[in-house]
C-alpha cells in the first residue's frame, strides 16, 4: 500500500500549536489511550463507571478546571484546555462531559461567582477530583429556556430553603456539591448545595442509549434548607449559568472533533484492511470521497475550534462566537460518526469499534449545552438584530 498521511497533517494544524499546548495534548492522549480506551466500551455497555476514581485520576492528570487560576488550578490557556477536551473525547463524550461538568460548569460557578470562602472550601478538592459537582439548571419543563424555570429558593430567617426539581444533571448521583440555580424574590441565584444536606436526593436516570460512560441524574429538592453563606454572591439573573455554560460550550467546540477524529481513524484503518470485490474498501473511489469529505470538515473543524480558542485567550469570545463553533462542530462530528459508521457496515453497529459509541454520545452532545437549534437562533439574531426567541 502505498503510505498515508493523518487528516490533521493534511492541515498541518500542529504547526499551529505551541510547544506547550502540543506537550499536554500528548499527556492527555497517551494518558486516555493507556488508561480510559481499554476500559470505554464496557462502560457504556454496562452505563456505569467508576466515576470516584476517575475523577481522581483526572484530578491528578491537572485537567479538572484546568484553565482556571488559583485554587489548585493549573491555569493554562483555552486551547489547551480545548485540546485536553478532545483528547478525552477522542476515548468518549461521557469522559469528557464529566470533565466538562466539573471544570467549565460547577467549578467555574464558583470560581467566578463564588465568595472568598466558598472558594477555598470547594475549588481545591475539586481540582484534585476529591471533591466532585453538578450544575443543575435544566428542569423538566425547563431546558431551552431556562428562565422558565420553577425550582424556587425562599427566605426563611436568615436561611434559604429550596424546593424543586432539576433534570438531565450529569454527574449528579456521584456529586459531593450540586449548583442549584433557583427562582427567588430577587430573580435567578444559585446555590451550593452539599448533597448529605436532608432534602437533597440525586436518583439516577437509567435506560439511556447515548452518553452511557457518563452519570446523568434528576436532582429532587424537597425543602432543602440552607444558610445564608451558600448562596453565590456575586451570580445575578440567568446571565450567572448562561455564563458557565458559555464555558463548557468552548470545550464542546474542540471535544466533538476528538469523537469525529476517532471515527476517522477507525474508518481509515478498516477500509484499508476490508477487501470488497477482491479490492481494498479504501481503494474504491466512493470510499475515498466519503474520506475526503469527512477530512475536510474535521479540518475545518479544528482550524474554527483553534481560532475560537485564539479569541477566547485575547478575550474577545462573545456568545454568538461560541454558537458558531458549537453548532457547526458538533453537527459535522456526528455526520461524521454516522458517515464513517456506513464505512464499517454492520461491524459499525457493535461496539466492538468506537463509531456507533461516539454517533450515540453525539446526539446527545447535539442538544445539551444549547440544542443547535437555538445555537442557529443565537447566530440568527447576531445577523438581524432579531431575536427570534426569548
Ligand atoms: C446526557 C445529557 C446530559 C445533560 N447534562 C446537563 C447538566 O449537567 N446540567 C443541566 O442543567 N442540563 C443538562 N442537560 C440538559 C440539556 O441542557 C437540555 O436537554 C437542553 O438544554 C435541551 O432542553 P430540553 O431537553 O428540555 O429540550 P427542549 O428545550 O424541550 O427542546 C426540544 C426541541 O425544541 C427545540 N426548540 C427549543 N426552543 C426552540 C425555538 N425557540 N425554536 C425552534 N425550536 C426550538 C430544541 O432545539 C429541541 O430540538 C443534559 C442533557 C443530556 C441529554
Amino acid at each position: 500500500m502505498a503510505s498515508s498521511v493523518h487528516p490533521f497533517e493534511l492541515f498541518a494544524i500542529d504547526g499551529l500549536l505551541s510547544d506547550e499546548e502540543l506537550e499536554i495534548q500528548r499527556t492527555v492522549r497517551t494518558m486516555g489511550e493507556r488508561e480510559l480506551r481499554p476500559h470505554v466500551a464496557d462502560w457504556f455497555e454496562e452505563g456505569q463507571i467508576p466515576a470516584r476514581d476517575l475523577a481522581k485520576r483526572l484530578g491528578e492528570l491537572g485537567v479538572l478546571g484546568m484553565h482556571l487560576e488559583g485554587y489548585g488550578c493549573a491555569g493554562t490557556n483555552a486551547v489547551s484546555y480545548g485540546l485536553a477536551c478532545l483528547e478525552l473525547e477522542a476515548v468518549d463524550s461521557g469522559l469528557r462531559s464529566l470533565v466538562s461538568v466539573q471544570g467549565s460548569l460547577a467549578m467555574y460557578a464558583i470560581w467566578k461567582y463564588g465568595s472568598e470562602e466558598q472558594k477555598q472550601q470547594w475549588l481545591p478538592g475539586m481540582a484534585a477530583g476529591d471533591t466532585i459537582g453538578c450544575f443543575g439548571l435544566t428542569e423538566p419543563d425547563a431546558g431551552s429556556d431556562p428562565g422558565s424555570m420553577r425550582t424556587t429558593a425562599k427566605r426563611q430567617g436568615t436561611d434559604w430553603v429550596l424546593s424543586g426539581t432539576k433534570m438531565w444533571i450529569t454527574n449528579g448521583s456521584v456529586a459531593d456539591v450540586a449548583v442549584v440555580w433557583a427562582r427567588t424574590d430577587e430573580g435567578v441565584r444559585g446555590f451550593l448545595v452539599p448533597t448529605d444536606t436532608p432534602g437533597f436526593s440525586a436518583p439516577e436516570i437509567k435506560k439511556k442509549l447515548s452518553l452511557r460512560a457518563s452519570v446523568t441524574s434528576e436532582l429532587v429538592l424537597d425543602g432543602v434548607r440552607l444558610p445564608a453563606d451558600a448562596m453565590l454572591p456575586e451570580a445575578r439573573g440567568l446571565s450567572g449559568p448562561l455564563g458557565c455554560l458559555n464555558e463548557a460550550r468552548f470545550g464542546i467546540i474542540f471535544g466533538a472533533l476528538g469523537a469525529a477524529r476517532d471515527c476517522l481513524e477507525t474508518a481509515l484503518s478498516y477500509a484499508a484492511g476490508r477487501e470488497v470485490f477482491t479490492r481494498s474498501l479504501a481503494s474504491y473511489q466512493l470510499t475515498q470521497q466519503k474520506l475526503a469529505d469527512m477530512t475536510l470538515e474535521l479540518g475545518k473543524g479544528m482550524l474554527l475550534a483553534l481560532h475560537l480558542g485564539r479569541l477566547k485567550d485575547a478575550g474577545e469570545l462573545p456568545p454568538e462566537r461560541v454558537s458558531l463553533g458549537k453548532l457547526n462542530n458538533v453537527r459535522e462530528a456526528l455526520d461524521i460518526a454516522r458517515q464513517c459508521r456506513t464505512i464499517l457496515g454492520a461491524n459499525g453497529i457493535t461496539l466492538e469499534y468506537p463509531v456507533i459509541r461516539h454517533a450515540n454520545n453525539l446526539e446527545s452532545v447535539l442538544t445539551y449545552e444549547g440544542t443547535s437549534e437555538v445555537h442557529t437562533l443565537v447566530i440568527g439574531r447576531a445577523l438581524t438584530g432579531e431575536a427570534a426567541f426569548r
